[in-house]
């Protein structure tokens, strides 16, 4: 992109050397930089982007834009200072790739859990009415059905208009995507033009970040006061009518809000909810009447997410609720979550991410109506993130009849201390705590007698587990299969 052009959209406090006529790409890492980049320093929590301007101009950078002068060789490249680098790369990423959020609808959903749920019901919900959708979050970045890792759940304000650039250019109408509260306190949904906004649920989480509630929640509000002031535009807030954050989050935006819940009158209502050990049945009533419904998903809080989808894409879309309705109910489970392992033993074996009290209390909750013998749960809990929910976990916890506590990602904290601090909240002694993730899945399979339902909470499908910084391979799926199947003599 022409240089000027692309520099016309910033404040400018002062321009120092030569700038060149074009620029090729815009970066914010100096690893990633090519040529005839423009660099962007930015302030980071481990490190500051203005100590990395030489690797940038090493790798072939020609502008760097920072908030104070740098001792760069001006007879060669440019330096532009700015008042907030952070937001002059949300406006220079806008304008380099086209403003590409406006050419297509994005939806963002955020709440303490049900985000990856509702994401990908939504976008489940999208194709199977033949219009493509690209989904970004926890699993990664969803993309023509190339799925690749991403490092956050949020990704940060330059990789979004990559994507969103990507979404554009392959002419998919639609992305969805997973907006964590990390995400809004630190801007990275930046530029992006949501049109429609959904709120799954607020509990406690992230308090080593947030410090309190009050500050955790209006932080999630930004998702919705951010849609902005414009009436010319139609845009739609979409909220969980029973969470008491929604009278706040109402009055937070001037757009119409369309509610969804259970016990309280909502525009989208469940209610005659029948549980069954692999599908759920409830009635919805909406703005086009009653229907029944039968999805794959099980648990109450997973028909908040059902309706939640249902109720986001009729608002953006010209599908009725019939068939939406209809599409639902060919949607399998949502990978790692609650999901069913296909196994022929005598015990039925859950794979969840539950790492929260609320979504510990929610999976034990959603299996006891089909319970014949006991509920055995693996629970665990990450190093270096908020401790103040571990004893709460375990306390939510105890509702099982034998528990074992273990780590998800120890990270740089002493296992044996974080399981110290989920132990305080135990309020039976029939669990015990096995720092190894593997062991403690082995023993509870071991322990299993028919009949019993076991979950195995807190890491879902992930491929690996986090100690200090260094991945290792690890997966609760493959690890409950093979025990499983030698426990019970099984051919998988
Ligand atoms: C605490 C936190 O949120 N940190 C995020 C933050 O990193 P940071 O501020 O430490 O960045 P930094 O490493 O200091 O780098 C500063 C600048 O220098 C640049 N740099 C850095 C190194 C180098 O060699 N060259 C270089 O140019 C970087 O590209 C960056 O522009 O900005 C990065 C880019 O946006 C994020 O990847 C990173 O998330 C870290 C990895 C993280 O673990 N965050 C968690 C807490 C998080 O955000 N989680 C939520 C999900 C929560 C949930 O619901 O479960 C999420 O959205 O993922
Ligand atoms: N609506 C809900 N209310 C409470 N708990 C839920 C809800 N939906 C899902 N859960 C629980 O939370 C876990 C994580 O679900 P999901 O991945 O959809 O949430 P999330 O918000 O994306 O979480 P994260 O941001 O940590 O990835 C599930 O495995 C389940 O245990």
């Amino acid at each position: 992109m022409n240089t000027y052009e692309l520099l016309s959209s910033l404040k400018i406090k002062s321009i120092y050397g030569a700038l060149p006529e074009e620029v090729h790409s815009i970066e914010q890492d100096s690893r990633k930089v090519k040529k005839e980049s423009l660099f962007v320093c930015i302030r980071g929590f481990r490190s500051d982007g203005h100590s990395y301007y030489s690797q940038a101009i090493h790798n072939g950078a020609t502008i760097i834009i920072a908030e104070e002068k740098l001792p760069i060789d001006l007879t060669k490249f440019a330096l532009v200072i700015v008042k907030d680098t952070a937001k002059a790369l949300a406006i220079l990423a806008n304008k380099f790739y086209h403003y590409p959020s406006n050419k297509m609808t994005v939806y963002g959903v955020t709440g303490t859990n049900g985000k990856t749920t509702v994401t990908t019901l939504i976008k489940q919900l999208l194709e199977k009415n033949n219009q493509q959708a690209a989904l970004l979050g926890t699993n990664g970045i969803d993309l023509l059905n190339e799925s690749v890792e991403s490092d956050n759940t949020t990704c940060d304000v330059l990789t979004n208009q990559k994507i969103l650039h990507r979404v554009a250019e392959h002419g998919m109408g639609h992305i969805v995507m997973e907006i964590s509260s990390h995400g809004l306190a630190q801007g990275r949904q930046r530029g992006v033009n949501f049109d429609v906004v959904t709120f799954t649920n607020l509990s406690q989480d992230h308090l080593d970040y947030h410090k309190t509630m009050e500050q955790y929640g209006y932080t999630k509000g930004l998702l919705f006061a951010q849609l902005g002031n414009n009436l010319t535009e139609e845009k739609n807030v979409i909220l969980n009518r029973d969470d008491p954050w929604y009278e706040i989050y109402n009055g937070m935006t001037p757009f119409e809000v369309i509610s969804y819940g259970i016990y309280n009158e909502a525009d989208f209502r469940a209610t005659n909810i029948t549980y069954y050990e692999d599908h759920t049945c409830f009635t919805l009533g909406s703005p086009e009447g009653n229907f029944p419904v039968t999805t794959k998903l099980i648990g109450e809080f997973n028909v908040y997410n059902v309706v939640a989808a249902i109720a986001t894409v009729y608002s953006k879309t010209m599908i009725s609720v019939k068939t939406l309705v209809r599409s639902l109910a060919n949607i399998a489970h949502i990978n790692g979550r609650m999901q069913k392992l296909d196994l022929e033993a005598p015990i039925s074996i859950y794979i969840d991410y539950a790492h929260t009290p609320d979504a510990i209390e929610k999976v034990i909750a959603s299996v006891q109506p089909f319970k014949q013998n006991r509920i055995l749960l693996v629970v665990g809990t990450g190093g270096d993130r908020d401790e103040s929910k571990r004893p709460i976990m375990a306390e939510k916890a105890s509702v099982a009849d034998f528990v074992i506590l273990t780590i998800n990602d120890s990270r740089y904290e002493d296992s044996n201390a974080i399981l110290t601090d989920m132990e305080q909240g135990m309020k039976h002694n029939n669990y015990i705590c096995i720092p190894n993730r593997k062991a403690a899945i082995s023993l509870v399979i071991d322990k299993s007698e028919p009949g019993d339902i076991i979950i195995i909470a807190g890491k879902g499908l992930e491929k690996y587990q986090i100690t200090e910084d260094k991945k290792h391979p690890h997966s609760d799926k493959e690890i409950a299969i093979r025990n499983c199947s030698i426990k019970y003599n099984l051919s998988v």
